[in-house]
């Protein structure tokens, strides 16, 4: 599909010189490096989405642009706000906004490489993607068959474990570098955890099974092969990068290994809005992208901001202007206004949620609608006792970041259903799925996996399979079923023939059924908006919804509700009335990041982050006191809080503080005098009801 043409509208004509100037880049042709810094409200995504559109407007092919984004929402929103600029220049001539079917998270996009060129890397085409939960599993799975889990009990944890592979695999780094570094506890089992990874390596490769960081690291391989990497590079014209801050060394070297001359990339991101530090994400990424080129990557600086008034810009502004490291601009704006953002006391907790519920309902009833307004905190954890009094006062509310939906076992036994007839290697499925008849346990179900591992139709193997007279009406059915799903493939029918045999399992298997055929439906209702089953096992494993209703059918989305969402979820986005809770130590920064230097300036970022989503109104959250959760000796229990160190007192002025008037003073003692008639309360209220 062609967009060129001749219409004389100016459809760039909205965006400030900067923004113009990075959507323009490079004029006719395929254009040098380009990194766009674009702080935070500066439009970059509008002018990322202007760029895609005038690329195509040059007469680049939409199949032959990548667009990398950081979340499938992300994508998605950029394809529909490419379609809406075309849209407005293409005008009256009405001709289709083009689709972008390269545009996807570095993740998801990798699998589908990777998919395609399966048989020339030695890989089965039908791989299964092992989401945390599963890698978690497998990764405890092999620590057993080693014998580490059970030789000491001081043996990192399976999850530790995955954690440290996937720093290694993630930072390019040293093993013994990242132990010593962050996980100095774990120092002395360098060999054991050397080996294990070894074996968790040889376990994926042999049941044709990969896990987040394989989808990178599989694909950096590939590109490291001449021939893969000119025919990769050749088969896109642009690459764009957006979020290029959170990107880790693993992604800027699949980027440098599909564009080794930096012709038709263009980067874009902001080094202060850099919070994925946990993730591998290095802030050096974009520090040092321009260098790597010659001549080196033109750079544009946006810092007009259009977001934020003045007043919360200033104390946004100097929160980040603390950093250790510099960053290249100040932002500014001309939306000028009286309103300062506001650092509120409250008690504790339960005060802190009265106070939020009552500030919403009370700017609904000025006008803004609760989907204007959000409610940001560092840990999903966080919200909960706002969440009960959101209930209490019927508040709707949508909560984004932390959902557990695709972690109930209920969901992933379904899953596990499809995941095995997708990739019949896949043992971890296969365990999981036939222990769901009745009667079967973990040694008939992994003698079954032995015997379906050594036939060529697996649905033969389950069919023949013996198990116990006990069980053998149930396996029947099983065997029909998997025999159906193995077969191939009605999607998402073959979902609802999976969901309609668990659903006679469900009683058995669990005490709150309804709850979790509620759960069900809803993954039904998903899976309707994915083209195939792999689409739907790859995509849910790489990107899970991060709230149900993110992919809800339409009337949801109609309705109108009030948004939780923890910080990191909340990046990209904006909202008339943000409210931060629990601005307090302990919690920003994360009692759990307080280790070094870098965790902490990440944190002074995800405040930076939290503040700069306001358009308008911006309000932090400060309970005097407040409740922790503690692993170890201690229990759980209430501390004092102290606001922010991030906010220092220099910057107050900065800040209203509330509630403004002095809190009440303590009643008096009564004064003991004469003695009072007594009161009989109880006869007052028993009165009532006579
Ligand atoms: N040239 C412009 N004129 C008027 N408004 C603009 C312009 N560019 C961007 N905006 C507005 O500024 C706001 C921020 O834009 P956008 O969401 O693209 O910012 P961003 O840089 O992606 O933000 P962040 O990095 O903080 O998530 C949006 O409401 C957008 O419509």
């Amino acid at each position: 599909m062609s967009f060129t043409g001749t219409s004389s509208d100016d459809f760039l004509s909205g965006l400030n010189p900067e923004q113009r100037a990075a959507a323009e880049h490079g004029g006719q042709g395929v254009p040098g490096p380009l990194l766009v810094i674009a702080g935070a409200g500066s439009g970059k995504t509008t002018t990322l989405a202007h760029r895609v559109a005038h690329l195509l407007r040059q007469g680049a092919d939409p199949q032959r642009v990548l667009l990398l984004t950081f979340s499938r929402r992300a994508a998605h929103q950029m394809n529909q706000r490419v379609g809406a600029v075309l849209q407005r220049w293409l005008g009256a001539s009405g001709a289709q906004a083009p689709e972008l079917p390269w545009a996807g998270t570095f993740h998801s996009v990798g699998a589908r490489l990777l998919r395609r060129y399966a048989e020339r890397i030695g890989l089965s085409e039908a791989f299964s993607v092992h989401d945390r939960g599963d890698a978690e599993d497998l990764m405890g799975m092999v620590r057993q068959q080693l014998g580490l889990a059970a030789s000491t009990e001081r043996f990192p944890l399976k999850s530790t474990c995955l954690s440290i592979y996937s720093r290694v695999v993630n930072g390019q780094d040293e093993l013994a570098a990242i132990l010593q570094g962050a996980y100095p506890w774990c120092s002395a089992w360098e060999a054991e955890l050397r080996r294990l990874f070894a074996a968790y390596v040889a376990a994926k490769q042999e049941q044709q099974v990969l896990d987040y960081d394989d989808l990178l690291l599989y694909w950096a391989a590939m590109l490291d092969e001449p021939g893969i990497a000119a025919e990769l590079g050749a088969a896109f014209d642009h690459v764009l990068v957006d979020e290029y801050q959170d990107t880790n060394r693993l992604q800027a070297r699949i980027l440098r290994g599909l564009k080794p001359d930096g012709r038709g990339v263009t980067v874009v991101g902001d080094d202060a809005q850099s919070i994925y530090g946990f993730r591998a994400a290095t802030v050096r990424n974009i520090l040092d992208f321009p260098d790597q080129f010659d001549p080196p990557a033109r750079v544009v600086t946006l810092d007009r901001n259009y977001r934020s008034t003045q007043p919360i810009l200033a104390a946004s502004n100097a929160v980040i202007a603390q950093a250790a490291e510099r960053y290249a601009k100040a932002l500014w704006t001309d939306r000028v206004s009286s309103q300062k953002p506001e650092l509120v006391a409250v008690s504790d907790e339960s005060g802190q949620a009265r106070w939020v519920a009552d500030q919403v309902l009370a700017q609904r009833e000025a006008g803004v609608r609760l989907i204007s307004q959000a409610v940001l905190f560092r840990s999903a954890s966080h919200s909960a006792q706002l969440e009960l009094e959101l209930v209490r006062r019927n508040i709707p509310f949508v909560k984004f970041g932390g959902l557990k939906f695709l972690e109930a076992s209920h969901i992933k036994d379904v899953l596990s259903l499809l995941r095995w007839a997708e990739n019949p290697g896949n043992r971890l499925a296969g365990f999981r799925a036939a222990q769901l008849v009745a009667g079967i346990g973990p040694t008939r179900s992994a003698r079954l996996l032995d015997a379906v591992q050594a036939v060529a139709v697996p649905a033969e193997a389950i069919g023949a399979f013996d198990p116990g007279s006990g069980a053998r009406d149930e396996w029947a059915a099983f065997a029909a079923l998997m025999r159906g799903l193995m077969a191939q493939v009605a999607w998402p029918g073959d979902l609802e023939q999976a969901v309609n045999w668990y659903d006679a399992q469900l009683e058995r298997l669990h005490d709150d059924a309804a709850v979790r055929r509620k759960d069900l439906e809803q993954l039904v209702r998903v899976a309707a908006s994915y083209g195939t089953r792999e689409r739907f096992l790859t995509e849910l494993a790489l990107d899970p919804p991060d709230a149900t209703s993110a992919e809800a059918g339409p009337p949801l989305l109609d309705e109108d509700y009030l948004i939780l969402s923890t910080i990191h979820s909340a990046k990209g986005q904006e909202w008339h009335s943000v409210y931060l809770l629990s601005a307090v130590d302990g919690c920003l920064p994360s009692d759990m990041a307080t280790g070094t230097a870098e965790e902490i300036e990440e944190e002074r970022r995800l405040l930076y982050v939290a503040m700069t989503r306001a358009k308008t109104r911006l309000q932090l959250v400060v309970p005097q006191r407040f409740y922790v959760r503690q692993q170890g000796a201690g229990g759980d229990r209430h501390v004092y809080g102290a606001r922010t160190r991030f906010i220092e007192d220099a910057m107050l002025p900065l800040f209203e503080r509330l509630p403004k008037a002095p809190p009440l003073p303590p009643l008096p003692e009564p004064r003991l005098g004469a003695k009072q008639p007594a009161v009989d309360l109880a006869a007052r209220i028993r009165a009532t009801w006579m």
